[in-house]
């Protein structure tokens, strides 16, 4: 479990974490999305201690991480994959890990088949692609055998096979039990992977919703022959073609029924789901610090 209460980062002027209050649930993959400096691998940063909260707690199993006895035992993450000593190999950086923590040798051998890098362990992590030092990173965090993960941008590198591998594994995690937070730029892997998705905005929360709901609400969308007298009586009404109207704020069922009163021939009357990603945008269209205006 991860308890954010009121937490907030400032460096100098710029708020990078404002306000940020939540709870993230064990035996749940919890997304973390938001567009390029909302904030979110600051939020990560403080939660493991790396940063110091400007105000507010960040609890991990209700402690904060410098707390923590072996914190590797309670939680791995996996924040930038490049950070390892270019000249030790896979193996050792591990192994240095696990003599920190009191943890076995054995373990480093059992992490490194689970993300497939044995093969790869004695090579100098130098050498490492991307994605190989990616799974290193998956590697270390799940090293302590942890409650918690969190995992800023894990499939960054990763080929479409390691994707639905990371997938897979995120997934059996949370079945475990486990408090899995991952964040991610990509919506449609993140529509697949997370429950749960938190959405931060120029360091404030824009959203925290199941993943279910975020995709739903996109309006329901009726076709007909006449439907001006419809738009006249729903103020939320769009031509969305000449014969089409997609409202929103009303249910199927409402919109038929003013249809019959109003004696309008419908040929079809469906909601429409938004898919993640316009959702994601809707959110977010006010809040990107970077990127072209839409
Ligand atoms: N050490 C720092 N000193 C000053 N400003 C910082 C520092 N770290 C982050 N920031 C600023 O805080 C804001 C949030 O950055 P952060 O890296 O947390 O965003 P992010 O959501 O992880 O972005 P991205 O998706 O690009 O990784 C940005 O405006 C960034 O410039």
């Amino acid at each position: 479990m991860i308890t954010l209460d009121g937490l907030t980062k400032r460096y100098g002027g710029k708020t990078a974490v404002d306000d940020l209050t939540l709870e993230l649930t064990p035996g749940t993959v919890t997304g973390f999305l938001g567009p390029n400096g909302a904030g979110k691998s600051t939020a990560m940063r403080v939660i493991l201690g790396l940063d110091a909260p400007t105000c507010g707690t960040a609890l991990i199993g209700g402690r904060r991480y410098a707390d923590l006895d072996r914190p590797l035992r309670t939680v791995g993450a996996l924040l930038d994959a490049r950070a390892v000593h270019p000249a030790r190999s896979g193996r050792d950086h591990l192994r240095a890990m696990a003599l920190s923590q009191d943890i076995s040798f054995s373990r480093v051998e059992e992490v490194l088949a689970l993300t497939g890098m044995t093969d790869a362990a004695r090579r100098r992590a130098g050498t490492y692609s991307l994605g190989m030092s990616q799974r290193l990173g998956i590697a270390g965090a799940l090293l302590g055998d942890p409650q918690v993960l969190m995992l800023d941008e894990p499939v960054n590198g990763l080929d479409p096979d390691g994707v639905r591998w990371i997938r897979t594994l995120l997934r059996s995690l949370a079945a475990e039990g486990r408090t899995v937070f991952v964040s991610s730029h990509l919506m449609s892997e993140m529509e697949r992977t997370a429950d749960r998705l938190i959405v931060l905005g120029r360091g404030r929360l824009l959203a925290d919703e199941s993943m279910e709901r975020l995709a739903a609400g996109a309006g329901v969308r009726v076709r007909g022959p006449r439907l001006l007298p419809l738009a006249g009586v729903l103020p939320a009404a769009r031509w969305t073609g000449p014969e089409e109207l997609t409202v929103t704020g009303h249910t199927s069922e409402q919109i038929g029924r003013r249809a019959h009163e109003l004696g309008l021939v419908l040929y079809e009357l469906r909601p429409v789901e938004s898919s993640l990603e316009e959702s994601y945008m809707r959110l977010t269209a006010n809040s990107a610090e970077y990127g072209a205006q839409r």
